[in-house]
């Protein structure tokens, strides 16, 4: 449905998008994410044609939209979008703010729409009520309606749960989540919270200065990085020295031979990393090796602990919080690492030049 190929953007003499390509299907639900000015925001004005081209293009249902030298206009290309600022008209009321996406539709239409779509945000019974009168959570209902008012074809939603407390955002998020899949529209969400992103997206672009990383769904983001940077940006974890061993798919660490669900593609005795989540170290009563407790947070159900290893190395652990273990504790650990993710020690170096 959307076909982004190769798109570069750039201010002045400044690449800050990079041949980045894309696609999005009918009804999936995307999100870009990535740190603070790596370029989510530019890619999304790309979308919405506020962002001229310096190379590739922008397809949408076989239309080129924008190219080097073209720039269909926003209103032209039935692509709504939402803001985090939520971006209301403060003179006008809920139902005329929606009413505002209707303008081409006659009053009948106009007034059946604006019905439908309260309803869908369940705003019915403050449809009299201006902007002012409102939580940001209603605000943000209010922009999506009106967003979705003349039927887009794509949704582009800039970081719009953002100036929300972290409940609301939640619940929002997934709210949005199921009016969007209820309607068949697709939608692009920009967000830096990864959490959020998992919740909300069938598929996610992790970018970096300027570059796309990944794209991929939400799981094989965490449990199958493609590269450092991708590692290292998202869920948390640690990387652990170790050789590749005699078989293929083995890797020998501080933990002794590890089994992974995949050949790597170096020789015996490469020196490698291994990334070990959290959620891949288990308390073992028998065997494993004996850790030491240098750090801890609660969250709750669980406590994420930082372990020192016999030889120095640092693993995280995520372990039920039931068992409270004290700094400078010993514990005995294993792993249970499916999906075992190696990376050359050079493109470990490559990843943090
Ligand atoms: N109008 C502009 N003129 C010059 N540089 C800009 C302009 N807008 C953005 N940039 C730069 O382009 C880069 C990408 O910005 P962009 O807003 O796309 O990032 P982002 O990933 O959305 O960041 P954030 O999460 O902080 O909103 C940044 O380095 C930013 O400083």
């Amino acid at each position: 449905m959307l076909q982004v190929q190769e798109i570069q953007c750039q201010y002045q003499s400044d690449i800050v998008v990079d041949k980045v390509s894309f696609h999005v299907n009918d009804g999936d639900i995307c999100s870009l994410l990535g740190p603070s000015g790596c370029g989510k925001t530019t890619i999304l004005r790309a979308i919405a044609g506020f962002q001229p081209l310096t190379h590739g293009k922008v397809i949408l249902r076989d239309h080129c939209l924008s190219q080097p030298g073209k720039l269909v206009g926003p209103e032209q290309r039935n692509i709504g979008m939402v803001f985090q600022d939520y971006a209301l008209f403060p003179h006008l009321s809920v139902k005329d703010n929606i009413r505002f996406g209707l303008r081409k539709q006659n009053e009948r239409e106009q007034n059946s729409a604006v019905k439908r779509l309260l309803e869908l945000v369940r705003l019915e019974g403050i449809a009299h009520r201006y902007p002012h009168e409102l939580s940001g959570g209603q605000q943000q209902r209010v922009a999506l309606a009106r967003a979705l008012a003349p039927s887009p074809d794509l949704l582009l939603l800039d970081e719009p749960f953002s100036n929300l407390d972290t409940e609301l955002r939640k619940r929002l998020s997934l709210e949005v989540r199921d009016i969007l899949k209820e309607l068949r529209i697709s939608a692009i969400l920009v967000t830096h919270d990864q959490q959020e992103a998992f919740a909300f997206s069938d598929q996610i672009g992790l970018l970096h200065g300027g570059k796309l990383q990944q794209w991929d769904i939400p799981f094989n983001l965490y449990h199958e990085p493609s590269n450092r940077t991708v590692a290292d940006f998202i869920g948390e974890g640690c990387f652990l020295p170790g050789v590749i061993g005699s078989e293929a798919n083995t890797v020998t660490t501080e933990f002794g031979t590890l089994m992974g669900n995949r050949a790597y593609h170096w020789p015996p005795g490469t020196p490698v990393e291994i990334l070990l989540r959290p959620d891949d170290i288990v308390l073992s009563d028998f065997g494993g090796i004996t850790a030491t407790v240098v750090e801890k947070v609660f969250s709750g159900s669980a406590t994420l602990y930082t372990l020192s290893l016999p030889t120095g190395s640092r693993v995280e652990a995520l372990l039920p919080s039931h068992r409270n273990y004290a700094i400078n504790e010993t514990v005995q650990i294993n792993t249970e690492a499916d999906h075992l993710i190696a990376f050359s020690r050079e493109e470990l170096l490559q990843g943090s030049a």
